[in-house]
């Protein structure tokens, strides 16, 4: 099963090598503007499961919300040990 280091190694090496059809790369070609509102986005569509929708909608919007800051952490060159610092 991917875990958040895994999926964060896999975006960061597709961020490298740039293949054709990532949605990361064309993400990370969006900015960060772009990449912050697909966040909030996310961030509401977690919310409005989590008071409307069952447990398997929640999980998977948390995954996708999960995702979307992985790519933002990339676009201003963090690290997971950046940010597990302020755990
Ligand atoms: N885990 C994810 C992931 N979660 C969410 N998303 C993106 O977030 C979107 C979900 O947003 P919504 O459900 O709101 O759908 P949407 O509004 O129709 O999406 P958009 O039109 O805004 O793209 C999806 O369409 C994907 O673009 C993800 N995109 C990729 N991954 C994983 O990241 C890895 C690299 O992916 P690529 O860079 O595409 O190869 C792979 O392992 C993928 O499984």
């Amino acid at each position: 099963m991917k875990t958040f280091d895994s999926l964060f190694a896999e975006l960061a090496e597709k961020a490298a090598s740039r293949p054709e059809g990532s949605g990361t790369v064309a993400q990370l070609d969006a900015g960060v503007h772009a990449i912050g509102k697909k966040v909030v986005e996310e961030a509401a569509e977690v919310w409005m499961a989590a008071e409307h929708e069952g447990e398997e909608r929640t999980a998977e919007e948390i995954s996708q919300l999960l995702y979307h800051l992985q790519v933002l952490m990339l676009a201003r060159g963090l690290t997971l040990e950046d940010v597990y610092a302020h755990l």
